[in-house]
């Protein structure tokens, strides 16, 4: 270790310039002749997908020659290079870490089109700037001309860069009020179908895709979009479904599920089917409101005379759309197995699903070398997923001492929004009250509060009345804060892919963020393989005199491949 005289360094919020990829996309034409695998996976402990929902039970090819109704032109070849930069910080003097302006954009990731020029329809074009929508995400101008023209799509762009209007935008186009003009012949308002069913793995992420699409709506046509988030009440949703005959739902697997199977909602003409947080939903937890969801959202009954025997005709009906920061080659798996040469979007590229190797569902050529990768597959899902600008650190101190640490981090910090992480519920009251007791603002969030006390506490920590909120896994996907300027790591996360998502919650669309892994000594070896795992910097750093100071030199970084 290095002695205070030698090794302490102030850091000046920013002296690591962000790590990024760099990214050749293929000039390959897209692939409409193309094999397709329709599943492969262990029946009973892997991911979810046509197999181990019975589906199909062998590896299986099957060519076709089906074209969509419009051919995608792949966007030119473009190459971003960045350049992996340490810069050493000084070794002399101590600075103090800048206050943060939560609201400030350094690096958004808009792209240079427009959303007029995205092919959206004008309607919805006024919604987005009533709304202040004015420049798309690098994401979303890659990915609205995509799903526009009908392709089957996994969209993976890192936390924060605005995957929801990405997907969102062209089913609006589509569906509801704000549509295209309907081609002469066409009757509109006659439809009366679910058109669009957009499920998510969390009631919190649930409703806050929600409140975007009412939002989008407008005031006087939110009745076109309904949720149906577990923990609400049931019966309440279905007469809702019954009385406003919306055109799209958004909810949570078992919720979605258990209204389908009471035979309350009618999907079988449903056009666009949304995973949001994929991977997630593949998990175990929800396979069997899964397969209920995939089986019958989109799956026109005798639409077709080989539909009943063929299950590719039968659910070429329905638009897939897979959604995650984090890919792992489940998700491409699943995507082969349900989708029709479904396409992979990323931030500036878009490829077929065909050409990812396990060893690579997505990009890798940037962060880290690929010796240095781990070759398991969760390891890459989450390499890409982190917000370029974030700034890594861990600090370590005894167990006793982790809420003494989180509070001197706040103040060092003065970070006015954060989120600190635990992995027991039961942990998190004892937390808040030692805030509480040292003067800091701070609530628990946990899913085994009631719903109203979960949208409460949200609610509170959104307009700035709690200040810390201390809460497990479940807030780590998906939430959106925008003032979130800080996440602080409590108890280390599983994984690479579970860090991915819990320092997603800071950092959002381009904004400065910090995340703080608090850690004892024995686990420093975790952070280190994250680090590697990751592909960013994590520095060591303490809480000294109201400033972090960075205890780790340039070197030990450099050890990493950094
Ligand atoms: N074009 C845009 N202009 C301004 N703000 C935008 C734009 N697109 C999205 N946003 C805002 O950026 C924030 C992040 O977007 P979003 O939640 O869709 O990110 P995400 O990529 O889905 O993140 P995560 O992976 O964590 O779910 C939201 O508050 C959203 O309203």
């Amino acid at each position: 270790m290095p002695t205070l005289a030698t090794a302490r360094f102030l850091v000046l919020a920013g002296d690591v310039l962000p790590l990024r990829k760099l990214s050749h996309i293929s000039k390959r034409a897209p692939l409409y002749a193309s094999v397709r695998f329709l599943s492969r996976t262990d029946r009973d402990n892997g991911p979810l997908t046509l197999a181990s929902l019975g589906l199909k039970s062998d590896f299986e090819f099957e060519t076709t020659n089906k074209k969509r109704k419009n051919n995608f032109q792949q966007p030119e070849a473009s190459a971003e290079v960045f350049r992996s930069k340490v810069k050493p910080v000084k070794s002399t003097g101590i600075k103090e870490v800048q206050v943060k302006n939560p609201l400030e954009i350094e690096g958004a990731p808009f792209a240079a089109k427009s959303f007029p020029e995205l092919g959206l329809p004008p309607l919805l074009l006024e919604r987005l700037e009533k709304e202040g929508f004015t420049v798309p995400t690098d994401v979303q101008s890659t990915a609205i001309p995509v799903i526009l023209k009908d392709h089957d799509v996994v969209i993976q762009s890192y936390t924060g860069s605005g995957k929801t209007l990405a997907y969102l935008l062209p089913i609006l186009s589509e569906v509801g009020p704000l549509k295209k003009k309907p081609p002469s012949g066409d009757e509109p308002g006659k439809r009366t179908d679910i058109e669009a069913v957009i499920v998510a793995p969390s009631r919190e992420l649930g409703m806050q895709i929600f409140r975007e699409v009412e939002k989008l709506l407008g005031p006087g046509d939110k009745k076109l979009v309904q949720q149906l988030v577990g923990g609400a009440n049931r019966s309440r949703q279905e007469e809702a479904l019954k009385k406003n005959k919306p055109a799209i739902v958004v909810g949570t697997p078992g919720r979605i599920a258990e209204i389908s199977a009471a035979g309350k909602l009618h999907t079988h003409g449903c056009r666009f089917l949304v995973l949001d947080e994929v991977d997630e939903l593949l998990s175990f937890n929800f396979r069997d409101d899964m397969h209920r969801i995939l089986e019958h959202v989109g799956r026109k009954s005798g639409a077709d005379p080989c539909g009943a025997k063929n299950p590719i005709a039968r659910r070429a009906d329905r638009q897939m759309i897979m959604v995650s920061a984090t890919v792992p080659f489940s998700v491409i798996r699943a995507a082969r197995s349900w989708g029709q040469d479904p396409l992979l979007v990323q931030a500036k590229s878009v490829s077929p699903i065909e050409s990812v190797q396990p060893s690579g569902p997505v990009n890798l050529t940037g962060h880290a070398s690929s010796s240095s990768l781990s070759s398991n597959s969760h390891t890459q899902a989450a390499v890409e997923s982190l917000p370029p600008a974030l700034k890594h650190y861990y600090c370590v101190t005894r167990g006793q001492h982790k809420i003494d640490t989180l509070r001197r981090c706040v103040h060092a910090l003065d970070a006015k929004s954060v989120i600190a992480f635990m992995n027991h519920t039961k942990q998190l009251k004892d937390a808040v009250f030692k805030l509480e007791a040292r003067g800091m603002n701070a609530a628990e969030l946990h899913g085994d509060l009631g719903k109203l006390g979960r949208s409460t506490i949200l609610k509170k920590f959104k307009n700035g009345e709690v200040r810390v909120l201390v809460t497990n896994e479940l807030s780590a996907r998906g939430l959106d804060v925008a003032e979130c300027d800080l996440v602080v790591n409590l108890e280390l996360p599983t994984d690479a892919v579970h860090y991915a998502h819990r320092a997603g919650r800071t950092g959002r669309l381009g904004r400065k963020g910090t995340v703080v892994t608090v850690c004892e000594e024995p686990e420093v070896f975790v952070v280190k393989k994250l680090q590697r795992q990751l592909g960013v910097p994590i520095q060591a750093c303490e809480f000294t005199e109201g400033k972090l100071l960075v205890t780790e030199e340039k070197a030990k970084n450099e050890k990493v491949g950094l």
